[in-house]
């Protein structure tokens, strides 16, 4: 039997009841698009564009159908409204208003979302834990600003989640614990993109940061994302709607992206295979606050032309200009940056529950999980053969490797073809010794059996 948009009214107003907002605003879409085609419109009018929808169609429609039409927009705002899209809720009681001029009860409802959208620092969003994602391409400086946020003093308990692209993680290792984020706080996530098939791992891990801190009594003051630079974030700031636990405790803060002035031009203009998404591209048009970094390696000029291709994706973002991700605290946190309403009017599908964001396949990752200690020498030269050889697909390599007769863990990060090493702290006992690297066109045999003779005799 083909679907007919009443039971799917119902369906979205008892998911309304139950607080299911994310699924029901998928019924009454649904709904909302089949008695479209009932009336004789077409394209989604109905949804993207109300007032002129309603206009057209409103001569058209019987007493019955109006008023079915009224329903569908008063039960659409309400949804909308539970979700926290008071701008565009008011606008869907608006149509309803409009199909029913004497109906109090609609216009008490536009008042109250319009009010509560006056005061969006309402009590309610203050008691929920405030969340930040961190994008930005592979190698940009997530990790260093992740750190500089742990260890600046402002007092508040940050918990983190990691998600790597690949096979081995590696920035457990390179998140510097700050005096506030204690292990419990650190979930780390690599079975996946965080975009795809691992959300379900990533609503867990914020469930699981809740229940510790109402378990210990330690409330969270905020919590960090750190996505895989080959992230597309819009899957991830869906999580804070989709999920009802994660809605009622959590807000999303802001999304942060990290632009690498490098070489952000390179992956802006990097063709992709039909159907793959720019990363890069979503990234930036995404963001609430970017973080133009590494401006010490580019000149004035470059980071102007940059700065224009960021504000043609993204007209109205805040940038700032950064080295080593340093920035105010008060850039990154707190910003109350992430709009349901600015995303909606910019992707109308943002709340669609089908997710078919395609990976670039020409990229993919070699771990190397290392037991042992590597030789200085060779490695030295083993690396250098890279960065030469490879460095204009190598994305992005980095380390964390014991060598021989050094005490501290050997940290080394690449990006392309720059390259960058440090000594970090003692190895603990039962610490692993890995290396980690990211390419495109990868060939594993060969770079498995470079890095493996770099080892030194057991
Ligand atoms: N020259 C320079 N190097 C930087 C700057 N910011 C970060 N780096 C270095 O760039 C490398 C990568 O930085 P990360 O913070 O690990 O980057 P990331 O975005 O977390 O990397 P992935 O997690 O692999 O995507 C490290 O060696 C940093 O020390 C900067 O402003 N200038």
């Amino acid at each position: 039997m083909p679907e007919t948009w009443q039971p799917l009214l119902a369906e979205a107003e008892a998911l309304f009841k139950a607080s299911k907002f994310f699924d029901g605003v998928n019924k009454v879409n649904k709904s909302m698009e089949l008695f479209e085609t009932e009336v004789g419109g077409s394209g989604s009018q109905i949804l993207k564009d109300p007032a002129t929808f309603v206009a057209e169609i409103t001569p058209k429609l019987s007493a019955e159908q109006k008023s079915a039409l009224r329903k569908m927009y008063e039960v659409r705002g309400d949804l909308l409204s539970g979700l926290g899209a008071l701008k565009r809720a008011a606008t869907e009681y608006g149509s309803a208003a409009i199909l029913d001029p004497a109906s109090e009860e609609i216009k008490a409802k536009k008042a109250k979302v319009e009010a509560a959208e006056k005061d969006s620092l309402s009590e309610d969003s203050d008691k929920k834990v405030p969340v930040s994602v961190l994008t930005g391409f592979l190698g940009s400086g997530k990790t260093t600003l992740l750190n500089h946020i742990l260890q600046a003093h402002h007092g508040k308990r940050i918990a983190v989640i990691e998600n790597e692209f690949g096979e081995v993680g590696i920035d457990d290792s390179l998140v510097k614990a700050g005096s506030l984020a204690s292990e419990e706080n650190i979930v780390e996530m690599n079975n996946g993109c965080i975009c795809c098939t691992v959300r379900g791992d990533l609503i867990a891990g914020l469930k699981k940061l809740i229940k510790n801190s109402k378990k210990t009594g330690k409330p969270l003051d905020g919590v960090m994302i750190e996505t895989t630079g080959l992230a597309d974030p819009a899957p991830v700031a869906q999580t804070f709607f989709a999920d009802e636990y994660v809605q009622q405790h959590m807000r999303l803060d802001g999304i942060l992206t990290l632009v690498d002035a490098a070489h952000v031009i390179q992956h802006l203009d990097d063709e992709k295979p039909e159907g793959v998404e720019n990363e890069a591209v979503e990234q930036i048009a995404f963001a609430d606050r970017i973080l133009l970094n590494k401006c010490d390696l580019v000149e004035e000029a470059t980071l102007v032309e940059v700065e224009k291709r960021i504000r043609a994706i993204n007209a109205t973002v805040p940038i700032k200009r950064t080295t080593n991700s340093e920035v105010e605290m008060d850039f990154v946190l707190g910003i109350r940056g992430f709009s349901l309403d600015k995303i909606i009017d910019m992707d109308d599908a943002f709340l669609e529950d089908s997710h078919d964001h395609q990976h670039d396949n020409r990229v993919s990752s070699v771990g190397i999980d290392v037991p042992g200690e590597v030789v200085q020498q060779k490695l030295n030269q083993w690396i250098g053969w890279l960065l030469k050889e490879k460095g204009v697909d190598l994305f992005r390599s980095k380390g964390v490797l014991a060598v021989k007769g050094m005490k501290e863990k050997f940290v080394f990060q690449a990006i392309h073809m720059l390259f960058a090493n440090s000594q970090e702290g003692a190895w603990g006992p039962d610490e692993e010794r890995r290396c980690k690297m990211i390419r495109q066109n990868l060939d594993r045999e060969e770079l498995t059996k470079g890095f493996m003779a770099c080892m030194a005799k057991q």
